[in-house]
């Protein structure tokens, strides 16, 4: 008898790596709604050799399946996501015909306000916004063509970055430019990283004991793409990148918000445009060099941040100074980032009303989970808002068990205002495989024998 077709795999196309968690629905309402069964990363992927990790979670599986290694075959996304299927296939008691839906997290999905099945018409419609997310939708479109070829009995489910920013208040989302011109092309905010602030506000919420819709906080999800997101009574009330993920923070290899009118000045001498040396630069490779060439890797040569916090000077005056101290770049990527950062948390504490209308300030991401460094500097920045963190569980965070965990200092929390200040390993496959489980229509799919 063939095994059910019931598993839900999740795709995470990063703009270097590929995440994929393997879920079983348990089809029990009084508990959550799937269980994972493995987990699978791909890192360096446009490295000669593409680091792999599979990692078996469900308990009847063999420890031998587990992988860590370098794979020559791997140099894109597609060739990783079919990698992946060839290793679960070969090392797992896991059948590809057991795989019910493939769930593929898109950066930007426009206007789509809810997941969508990949048809002809979406598939092109999210064709049409690959310009706006430049290091993310081409990549995701790959696995998803991949999955329509190798999986055609399964359903493959786009599930948008953007869909959790679209209760962002229209003077908020606008920007000020011609408002026919900004309508008939859709420029706006669009904002991203939403599967994540899901997850977070989710997670965040029941640690509270609060209802999502009764919980207010500021969470920074600090990855190799970085942006804040001020949620208010549970829906986004702003976030910090825009039209495209280049806005707001810096991130590995992408500037962040610059003056506008950078880009025209970028390669011209002295500052000053001039139109001779200006014409050689298009405007695509000035896209290309903010998005690829530029945040701490452009600073530093390296995109580990962990490298960055070990290197940086704990305050950024030899920097200013002029750069003589060895790893001067590395303290001013540092400081950057954490200026920038603390720029958004001050303006979303004014945006949400103060202390007595905000529950946490929230860490998440590749950085804002591990980097107790960072977490230390920011935090320390906005003690003057009332958010108070303890530098003893600061630095344990890592061995504290909990998708969230409470960095707080409970002293301060008791005689200003109640906020605290959390941490939380966010999970945007995770999030998918819920939002599929729990859809009316997606779940009815999915076989319950
Ligand atoms: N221990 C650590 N300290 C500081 N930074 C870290 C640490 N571990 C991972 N990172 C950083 O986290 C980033 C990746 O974060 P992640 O959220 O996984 O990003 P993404 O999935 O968007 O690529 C990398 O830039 C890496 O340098
Ligand atoms: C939107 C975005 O920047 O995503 P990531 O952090 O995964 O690169
Ligand atoms: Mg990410």
């Amino acid at each position: 008898m063939s095994a059910p077709r019931d598993l839900i795999l999740s795709v995470n196309a990063g703009s270097s790596s590929l995440k994929i968690s393997v879920f079983k629905p348990t089809h029990k309402a009084d508990k959550e709604p799937v269980e994972l069964l493995l987990t699978a990363s791909f890192s360096n992927i446009f490295s000669p050799l593409a680091l792999f990790s599979l990692s078996p979670k469900a308990p009847g599986e063999s420890e031998k399946s587990r992988k860590n290694e370098e794979v020559q075959d791997v140099k894109d996304h597609e060739s990783a996501f079919e990698y992946f299927l060839k290793s679960l296939q070969d090392s797992t008691s896991l059948e590809r015909d057991q795989i019910a839906h493939v769930c593929h997290r898109v950066v930007h999905g426009g206007n789509y306000p809810e997941p969508v099945r990949i048809s002809n018409e979406s598939y092109h419609h999210i064709e049409d916004l690959t310009d706006l997310a430049p290091l993310h939708n081409a990549a995701a479109l790959s696995v998803i063509k991949a999955s329509l070829k190798i999986l055609p009995d399964s359903s493959s489910i786009a599930f948008f970055d953007t869909a959790f920013h679209r209760t962002i208040p229209e003077h908020i989302a606008k920007y000020a430019i011609d408002p026919e011109i900004a309508e008939s092309k859709g420029l706006k905010k669009y904002g991203f990283h939403g599967l994540s602030y899901s997850y977070i506000l989710r997670a965040t919420a029941s640690f509270l004991k609060k209802d999502p819709s009764e919980t207010s906080l500021i969470v920074m999800h600090l990855g190799s793409g970085a942006s804040v997101c001020a949620i208010q009574r549970g829906a986004s009330l702003d976030t910090s990148m825009g039209l495209t993920p280049l806005d707001g923070l810096p991130g590995a290899t992408r500037s962040g918000g610059t003056d506008p009118s950078l880009i025209f000045h970028y390669t011209s001498k002295a500052g000053k445009v001039n139109r001779k040396t200006a014409e050689n630069v298009h405007i695509t490779d000035a896209e290309e060099i903010l998005n690829k060439k530029a945040g701490w890797k452009a600073l530093t040569g390296t995109t580990d941040f962990a490298e960055i916090a070990e290197k940086a000077a704990p305050s950024p005056r030899s920097a200013q100074s002029g750069g003589r101290d060895e790893h001067s770049n590395h303290t001013l990527a540092f400081h950057i980032l954490v200026d920038r950062i603390i720029g958004f948390v001050g303006s979303y504490y004014l945006k949400l009303g103060g202390a007595s209308h905000i529950d946490a300030l929230v860490f998440a991401g590749g950085l804002g989970e591990h980097s107790a460094a960072l977490r230390s500097a920011v935090a320390v920045r906005c003690k003057c808002l009332g958010f108070y963190i303890s530098e003893d569980k600061n630095k344990r965070a890592d061995d504290m068990e909990g998708d969230v965990v409470d960095l707080g200092d409970s002293h301060g929390q008791e005689h200003r205002g109640g906020m605290r200040v959390l941490l939380c390993h966010t999970d945007e496959q995770l999030e998918m495989a819920r939002q599929c489980a729990l859809h009316p229509e997606f779940s009815n799919e999915l076989s319950k024998k």
